[in-house]
């Protein structure tokens, strides 16, 4: 039977980022993609200029909809900007007993917009981190979730560790943010373990985070372990950020047709 993933994030009008790269990835990694949508911003590659959240009661009605009907084999949760809602999604969660969910901290975008309200993170960490099976911060998401300053590899392995050891949960700490590599680090219940990626020459980068941990439920969902899961998805996002799309003014999307070849498919 076909494996199922519900991503549960913001609308990216220029289909970059948020809901749109979810579903491009998922679809691209072989599996059935449905959404539960936070909110609708208006952005594209250069700037957010407004955010409009779903109101408590509708998302949970995103998600009563989804959870009683088509049942998700992973969940991936993305950009949630108010305590509120970020709560809503924790309790229906557990209601469900989802499983598989991947959480991206997604705190500000690549433009630099602020995408979570500053008392919002608090109930990001308290509510759905222990929820998750594998947290996705990048570099500087780890810094504030651990108060660290990461300038090495060894900090990066030291501040998974503290939020896994935290939240009860893996972590993959993303190295996009690295000067020379782009190496991810993942902290789990075997140790930690790197993945080694080639830094690719492309400002292209918007929508990265987005799509990596969109790729990783998608394997989740069609019952790879952990690391596999993560090995699979930095392979993908290595080659959609090689086929060198160039679109807009800003920091562009990636092209997610690249997988046209059903590579990922299986
Ligand atoms: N220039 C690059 N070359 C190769 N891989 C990259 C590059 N930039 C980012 N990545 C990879 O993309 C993934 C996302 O990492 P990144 O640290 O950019 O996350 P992020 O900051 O959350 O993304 P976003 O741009 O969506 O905010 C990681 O696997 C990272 O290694
Ligand atoms: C709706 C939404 N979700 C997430 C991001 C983060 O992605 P990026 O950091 O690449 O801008 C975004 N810009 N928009």
């Amino acid at each position: 039977m076909r494996k199922t993933a519900l991503t549960i994030a913001g609308s990216d009008s220029s289909g970059g980022a948020g809901i749109q790269a979810d579903i491009k990835t998922m679809m691209a990694n072989g599996v059935y993609a449905m959404s539960a949508i936070t909110a609708l911003t208006a952005q594209n590659t250069t700037g957010v200029s407004a955010i409009f959240n779903a109101t408590p009661e509708f998302l949970a009605q995103e998600l009563d909809s989804v959870f009683t009907d088509i049942f998700p084999d992973a969940v991936k949760i993305g950009m949630v900007s108010d305590r509120e809602l970020i709560s809503v999604i924790a309790r229906k969660l557990k209601e469900y007993q989802a499983r598989n969910i991947v959480v991206d901290p997604v705190m500000v975008a690549t433009s630099g917009a602020r995408l979570i309200s500053e008392d919002a993170v608090d109930t990001l960490k308290q509510e759905l981190f222990p929820l998750a099976a594998v947290l996705t911060p990048n570099i500087p998401e780890a810094e504030v979730l651990t108060g660290m300053k990461i300038c090495t590899g060894e900090d990066m392995i030291e501040a998974a560790r503290q939020i896994a050891q935290q939240y009860q949960c893996a972590v993959l700490c993303k190295g996009g943010h690295q000067l020379n590599d782009a190496n991810d680090l993942l902290y789990f219940k075997d140790g930690y373990r790197w993945f080694e990626g080639k830094r690719i020459d492309n400002p292209n980068t918007h929508g990265t985070g987005c799509t990596l941990s969109s790729a990783i439920a998608a394997n989740l969902a069609k019952s790879y372990d952990l690391p596999t899961s993560v090995e699979r998805a930095k392979d993908y996002i290595s080659g959609a950020l090689s086929a060198m799309l160039d679109l807009g003014a800003g920091s562009g999307p990636m092209d997610h047709g690249f997988a046209i070849t059903g590579k990922y498919v299986q």
